[in-house]
């Protein structure tokens, strides 16, 4: 039991484990990026604000290495230069970047300017005409140059990005095209932000990268939380399982044990059973009598219900051992015992006292009913066939206890009795009147 806790807890540290590692580690392992790098064959172009009327100008300064200087120049209301890229070199034909969570930039910018303007230019035939460049549509963020960091690191999240509203009015967008779309992304632009003054800007792309995370928190979370419910159900499962059968396992040991109880009671009571028997005739013996002569004994003192008893002797039964043979003795002695046993009461006890010798013990008898059934058993034994046809007989001595008189005393005159009758003549029945 104890080491099946120890185990359960074992399980639950490494469940407990593992939950902490995914909760921590999500981030980073649950996560793909789509990397562009600018240089991988892209169709790339600067522009500046010539043509709507403007004075800037644009110059690469390190193409291989996507570096570009804008000079925004005063006499326009609206200065500006930028860079786009084709991320499939194609108007039509762009990119998937709608299951994305964020955009990484990796851009250096140099120049008077608060903010820089980033656009994802999505192409949708709804809205989007095959002669009209500017009919993608622009979805944009500008965000404050300080926001990048020391190295050119900025991470935008795709949700911020709203669609420009110059492009809504102009091209009288419907409200259900008026979000931001990232189906088809087929130009990333990189522009100077709002409130220029004139003044030189420099900048350079390092790389810009999509992030995505392959499973979302929220469904990262209820698959852990299912694990946990799956895992603690299972544990439950077990548990009820395993308590069954213990229980089961128990139920079997305690009715074997009950078995086993049952079986040495009865063996038990055998034994006492037959420790308080002579084993030759089935009556009981010395011992076996000894309990019945006790309880009668404190009936004559408590209710002075009289205890009787008969000594019974077989006349010659040596002789009988001498011409049948020591077996056909023991034969005449267990016929003995049960005509004897069939022809007295429930409360009278039967026991063999040694030898060929019996003892018969009457709980409140007077002597004269002991002696009455003393000569009736004497005359059932004189004229019962014995298997060996041979003639038995036995002599009777009675006697009843008297007042103040001990079992000592009883058994004497009851010895002294018995030894009458053997003397004068045997198979009779003599009374002790002492
Ligand atoms: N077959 C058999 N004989 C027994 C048993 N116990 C005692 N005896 C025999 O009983 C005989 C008793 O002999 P005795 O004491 O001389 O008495 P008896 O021959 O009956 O003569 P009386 O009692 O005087 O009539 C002996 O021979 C014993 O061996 C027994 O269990 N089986």
């Amino acid at each position: 039991m104890l080491s099946l806790l120890l185990k359960t807890e074992k399980k639950i540290l490494a469940l407990v484990i593992v939950t902490v590692l995914a909760i921590v580690l999500r981030p980073w392992v649950l996560v793909s990026n789509h990397v562009i790098d600018p240089r991988d064959d892209h169709t790339r172009r600067i522009y500046d604000d010539v043509l709507n009327g403007g004075f800037s100008e644009v110059h690469w300064v390190d193409q291989p290495n996507e570096q570009w200087k804008c000079i925004i120049k005063g006499g326009y209301e609206y200065p500006f230069c930028g860079y786009e890229m084709y991320l499939n070199n194609s108007f039509v034909e762009g990119v998937d970047l709608s299951s994305y969570r964020s955009m990484r930039l990796l851009l250096d910018y140099d120049g008077p300017a608060k903010t820089v303007r980033v656009y994802l230019r999505n192409y949708d035939s709804a809205y989007s005409r095959d002669d009209d460049l500017k009919s993608t549509k622009y979805n944009t963020i500008e965000f404050e140059k300080e926001l990048l960091e020391e190295d050119g690191y900025l991470e935008i999240s795709l949700s911020d990005f709203s669609v420009a509203d110059w492009w809504l009015q102009m091209h009288s967008i419907p409200l259900r095209h008026s979000y931001s779309d990232f189906k088809n992304i087929v130009i990333i632009e990189i522009q100077t932000g709002s409130g220029l003054n004139p003044g030189e800007h420099n900048f350079q792309l390092k790389g810009i990268e999509f992030k995505r995370e392959i499973i979302s928190a929220e469904s990262w979370y209820l698959l852990i939380i299912l694990c946990w419910i799956a895992a603690i159900l299972g544990f439950l499962v077990f548990r009820v399982f395993s308590l069954k059968k213990e229980l089961m396992t128990q139920q079997r040991k305690e009715s074997e044990l009950t078995q086993l109880n049952t079986l040495l009671d009865k063996q038990a009571k055998n034994m006492e059973v037959r420790a308080k028997r002579d084993p030759l005739t089935g009556a009981f013996n010395r011992e076996g009598v000894e309990e019945s002569l006790v309880e009668a004994l404190n009936e004559w003192h408590v209710s002075a219900k009289r205890l009787s008893i008969v000594l019974l002797d077989l006349d010659h039964f040596k002789q009988m051992n001498d011409t049948h043979g020591h077996a056909a003795g023991d034969k005449v002695l267990v016929e003995l015992s049960t005509l004897i046993t069939s022809n007295i009461r429930s409360s009278d006890r039967f026991a063999r006292w040694g030898g060929e010798e019996f003892l018969l013990v009457c709980r409140d008898s007077e002597l004269s009913e002991t002696t009455s059934l003393a000569e009736k058993l004497r005359v059932l034994i004189e004229n019962y066939q014995f298997h060996s046809s041979t003639q038995v007989t036995a002599s009777f001595g009675v006697a009843s206890i008297n007042v103040d008189e001990n079992l000592e005393g009883l058994f004497k005159r009851a010895d002294e009795a018995l030894y009458e009758a053997k003397r004068t003549s045997r198979n009779r029945v003599v009374a002790s009147e002492g």
